[in-house]
Formats: structure tokens, sequence, C-alpha cells
């Protein structure tokens, strides 16, 4: 299969490299546009490296966005300016939080397939051409607007490319999920420059019981099915999974990057207002990290 990916970074590259190996041309779009055909990398999880090419743009038969959830809308409005994409090309968007989905479902076709798309993957970036797989994970997909006709054989692609991956029929399920766990870790370990698993110590409980409750009456109205006490039980066992880790938002904001908060904590205070209920403990979280 031609498969485009909008974002040449981290898990752009790395599922750009999974994709190569199991046969598929793969092309990069980057900012600025088209990215020419280059060798790159992969440093493999046994530390081996796999070189492979990506090609230069030919019309795509899947376009995935690997941006981060900030630049996701403008990496369709510069590939829908640049590119003829068929209606019928499935776009997948392959990032972190929730709320670019909405504004990118309106830019797009109303049969164009749109999926979503949750990665548990790892990867980091170790040169411009070179990334480092430091994580196994599940990636969930399922489709949120559009033509279901691909759906079958995009799972395929993404199962015999990457592995772990499982379709949803209510795939705003699972990426709530995910927004959920990261919104209780990502902006304390951002905020107190601390590992995920020093969030498992004694001090953190109180402050951790209340963001997940918060977030689970958003997520409740918004018809997620999640418990704040179950909730709670992840947020402590991803933790503890990952107790050596650094978060993706303390690391952002140690190399002084701009962070995800916006569509992670900012996603569900702006879920809140719109449903009129509130949600202080988040809103202050946004506000000490913004204000750092
Ligand atoms: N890395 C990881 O382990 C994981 C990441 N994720 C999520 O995946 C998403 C991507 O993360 P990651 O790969 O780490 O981020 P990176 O910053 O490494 O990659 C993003 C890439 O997108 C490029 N880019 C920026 N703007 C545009 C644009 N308008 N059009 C096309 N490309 C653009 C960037 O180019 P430039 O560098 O030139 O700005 C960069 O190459 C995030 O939402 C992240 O939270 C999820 C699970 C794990
Ligand atoms: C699960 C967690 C918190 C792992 O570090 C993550 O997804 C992130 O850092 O963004």
């Amino acid at each position: 299969m031609n498969i485009l990916i909008s974002g040449a970074g981290a898990i752009g590259q790395l599922y750009g490299a999974l994709f190569a190996a199991a046969g598929h041309q793969v092309s990069f779009y980057g900012a600025n546009g088209p990215i020419a055909a280059a060798e790159y990398q992969l440093q493999q999880r046994d530390g081996t490296l796999l070189s492979w090419h990506s090609s230069d743009v030919q019309q795509p038969q899947i376009v995935i966005i690997c941006t981060k959830a900030y630049q996701a809308e403008s990496a369709v409005i510069t590939l829908l300016a640049q590119q003829q994409l068929s209606p019928q090309t499935p776009v997948i968007l392959l990032h972190n939080g929730l709320g670019p989905h909405e504004a990118i479902a309106a830019r797009l076709a109303a049969k164009t397939p749109l999926i979503l798309a949750s990665s548990r993957q790892g990867a980091l970036r170790m040169a411009s051409k070179q990334v480092k797989h430091t994580g196994l994970g599940a990636t969930d997909l399922g489709l949120l607007q559009g033509s279901s006709a691909m759906n079958e054989s995009i799972l395929a692609l993404f199962q015999q490319s990457i592995g772990d991956c499982h379709w949803h029929q209510q795939v705003l399920q699972p990426l709530w999920h995910k927004l959920l766990i990261n919104s209780v870790i990502n902006p304390l370990t951002a905020r107190d420059r601390v590992t995920n698993g020093e969030l498992c110590g004694h001090q953190y409980q109180t402050e951790l019981k209340q963001l997940c409750a918060e977030a689970c009456q958003i997520a409740q109205a918004c018809h997620i099915d999640i418990q704040p006490e179950t909730l709670f039980q992840q947020v402590l066992n991803v933790a503890a999974a990952t107790a050596s880790n650094r978060s993706s938002m303390l690391q952002d904001v140690t190399a002084g990057r701009m962070t995800e908060i916006d569509y992670i904590n900012g996603y569900l205070i702006k879920q809140a207002q719109r449903l009129g209920l509130a949600c202080p403990a988040h809103q202050a979280l946004v506000a000490q990290l913004t204000d750092s």
C-alpha cells in the first residue's frame, strides 16, 4: 500500500519504518510540504539498526497524521491545499489528546473516512532521520465519520505491520480513556518535575483522587463509561508500570517545547464548560503549568 505520513517525527518515523518493513511504500509530508525520498534508521528494541527508505510523495491510498495534537489541523490544511487527495482516501489521526478531530471532520468531505487512533508504542527521536523504539504497546483505531468500506483492510494493514492493533466501533471510548489517564499523570509530573512512579507516593493520593473524580464526572456526561475508583486504580497502575518514565509533558516542559495540555486537560475543561460542570482541580493544574 502507498501510505503518506504527515509528521516525520518520533511516532511518524516509527510507524513508517514498521510499514516499510512489512513491504509498504511510505512517503512523508512536513509543515512545508512533501519531504523527498530519503534513508531513515530505526533503532529496534533489541538494539539493532534497521535502515529503510521513504519514497517521494505519490497519490496515497492512506494518509496518517502523526504530528502533535496542536499541529494536526494545520497538517491537514496543508495536505488538502497541496495534494489532490481522493475523497475516498482515509485520513487517520494518530496523536494524543482530543479536539482536532472536530475541526478536521468539518474540513473533510462527508464520505472521506476519518479514523481516530491512539498509540501506546514509545519512540524517541535520536537524530533527524533516526528514532529509537522505546516501548511496545497497543494501537487502538476506529472510524469517526465517512465510508466504512476500508475498515477491514486498514485494520489488516496495521495488524500485519505494527502488531498489537484493535478496531473499536466506539473509538472515542479508548481515546477518552487514554486522555483521562494522561490528564492526571502528565500535568502533575510536568508541574513537579517528577517521574511517573513518584505519583504513587502518599503525598499525591488526595490530589490524584480529586482529579480522577472531576475527570470522570465530565467523561460520564460525555457518555464515556468510567468510574472514578477505576480511573484512580488505572492511574496508579500506569504510574507504577512506567515508574522510571518522564512523561511526554515533563519532557516537553523540560525542553522548553509547547505541551499538548490544551488537548488533554484543556479538552476536559472545554467539555465541562459546555455542560455546565465545575472542574476546579483541572483548571488549577492548567493554570499552574501555563504560569510556570
Ligand atoms: N513519541 C512517543 O513515544 C509517543 C507519542 N505519541 C503522540 O504522537 C504524537 C506525535 O508525537 P511525536 O512523534 O513524539 O512528536 P514529534 O514532535 O517527534 O513529531 C511531530 C512531527 O510533526 C512535524 N510537523 C510539525 N508541524 C507539522 C505540519 N503542520 N505538517 C506536517 N508535519 C508537521 C514535526 O516537524 P518539526 O520537528 O520540524 O517541527 C515533527 O517531525 C503526539 O500527539 C504524541 O503525544 C503517542 C504515543 C507515544
Ligand atoms: C502513559 C504516559 C503517562 C507514560 O509516560 C504517557 O502516555 C505520556 O507520557 O504521555
